[in-house]
């Protein structure tokens, strides 16, 4: 959610007063966007950003729900995604089946590090190059039956 958030970002805002932030002079009836994507990856903000760590978050406060505007994943304030509870818990139960249910690697002709990570930029950011895994089940062949 952090490096790869689905809307790169956030719905367009219409400033309602003159305003300033962060220095910079915001007129009445601009149009403002903010970009999640490049301020979750701010090497201002973030230690070695591009790096996957999640254990970065381990005893820090910060949430992906609308109140740390450094991780912003389902947007903030009054236009915040309503559906966030049910986006994390399905992302959840998901990954968790996912993981629970089969061994994942990699084809033996493609490496860790050559893995490509790019993404499609649009309103979401579907990957670049589709990902390629093996996947076996791992659990006896009967609880896979609906
Ligand atoms: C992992 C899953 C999801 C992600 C990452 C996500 C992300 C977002 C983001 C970034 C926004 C824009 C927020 C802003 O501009 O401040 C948004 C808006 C919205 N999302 Fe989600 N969303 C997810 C799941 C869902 C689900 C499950 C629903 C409905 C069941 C939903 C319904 C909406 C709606 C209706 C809006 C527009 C809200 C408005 O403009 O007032 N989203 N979402």
């Amino acid at each position: 959610m952090r490096l790869h958030p689905v809307a790169p970002m956030l719905v367009p805002r219409l400033a309602r007063e003159d305003c300033n932030i962060a220095g910079y002079d915001i007129p009445k009836g601009t149009q403002v966007l903010a970009n999640t994507w490049t301020i979750s990856r701010d090497p201002e903000i973030w230690d070695n950003p591009t790096e996957f760590k999640p254990e970065r978050f381990i005893g820090k406060e910060i949430d992906v729900k609308g109140h740390d505007f450094e991780l912003l994943p389902f947007g903030a304030g009054r236009r915040i995604c309503p559906g966030y509870p049910l986006g994390l818990k399905v992302i959840q139960a998901s990954l968790a089946n996912l993981l629970h249910g089969f061994n994942w690697r990699l084809p033996d002709t493609i490496k860790k590090e050559d893995l490509n990570m790019e993404e499609i930029f649009g309103l979401s950011t579907p990957k670049k190059i589709p990902l390629e895994v093996v996947v076996e089940p791992r659990l006896p062949n009967h609880l896979y039956s609906l």
